[in-house]
């Protein structure tokens, strides 16, 4: 069993438990009553190189990364920085994450917010506009074919962004099969949890133009964000980098500086 079996293993465990404690219908009345969701794609290719910041407590391969007391206010920290997106880790297991985390971000800021978790049915997307996300994550690893279709269209229905996550060449043929319009290479293998910050480079030429491309984890600093928009970046995911510095804030606001600089990005 790899990591990501027995990740979602656990998040199919707490899903059912959810799912008997509020009825799909339940969930889609509640859908109806909250604000139509932002336009990700449009926020995101209004910048050169977006920056999306993550709150994330823990990771299975640092154990846990930060505190954060209040998830709403780190979330504001990013925001004020410049970042264009905050990602929300909702994950209980793993990552210590929640979906009251994803409440307190929502009403803390204005920005476009990311669902990050690891969804597998059509639920946890009802759940996710629910609770304000304006994106989902959709790992490819985690799906089969028809399912990721699927769970993309549902996305898309309720007005939601997907970002489809990919680690190799098949995976990176899958998303764009899927019809992804905002596609993330994850550096990080799955298997041994490494971060090989050349997986983007490697995928990148395989995207369409048109279709934005998100290089996620490891990042660290500028030089880091510089490398990938070398490589063809319209964003860069950072989580890590971000909770666990003694100043989110400025972690945040030094990538946003390097993202809009005028010869990042040059000639696209
Ligand atoms: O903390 P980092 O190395 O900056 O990485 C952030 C983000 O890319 C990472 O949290 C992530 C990318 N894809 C995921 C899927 C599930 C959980 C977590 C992730």
């Amino acid at each position: 069993m790899t990591v990501l079996d027995d990740i979602i293993a656990g998040v199919r465990v707490d899903l059912a438990e959810r799912e008997s404690r509020t009825p799909l219908d339940v969930l889609k009345q509640r859908v109806e009553r909250v604000p139509d969701p932002r336009d990700a794609l449009a926020v995101l290719r209004a910048r050169r190189v977006a920056v999306i910041a993550e709150v994330k407590r823990r990771s299975p391969s640092k154990g846990e990364l930060a505190g954060i007391p209040d998830p709403g206010a780190l979330a504001g920290l990013y925001e004020a920085a410049g970042a264009a997106a905050v990602s929300v880790l909702t994950e209980r297991r793993r990552f210590g994450g929640s979906l009251a985390d994803l409440d307190a971000v929502r009403v803390a800021v204005d920005v476009p917010v990311l669902r990050k978790d690891f969804i597998v049915s059509p639920y946890q997307i009802f759940e996710a506009r629910a609770h304000g996300a304006d994106l989902v994550l959709l790992i490819v690893a985690a799906l089969e074919q028809p399912r990721l279709v699927g769970l993309l269209e549902r996305a898309e229905s309720l007005g939601m962004t997907a970002l489809v996550e990919v680690h190799d060449e098949e995976e990176t043929e899958r998303a764009l099969d899927a019809g992804a319009k905002l596609i993330g290479v994850n550096a990080r293998d799955l298997k041994t949890l490494q971060v090989k910050p050349e997986t983007f480079a490697r995928l990148a030429p395989l995207v369409p133009a048109g279709i934005l491309k998100v290089a996620e984890s490891g990042i660290r600093g500028p030089h880091d964000l510089l490398g990938y928009a070398e490589a063809g970046a319209d964003a860069v995911l950072v989580g890590e980098a971000a909770v666990s510095g003694p100043d989110p804030r400025q972690t945040v606001a030094d990538l946003v500086a390097a993202g809009a600089h005028p010869a990042t990005k040059v000639g696209r």
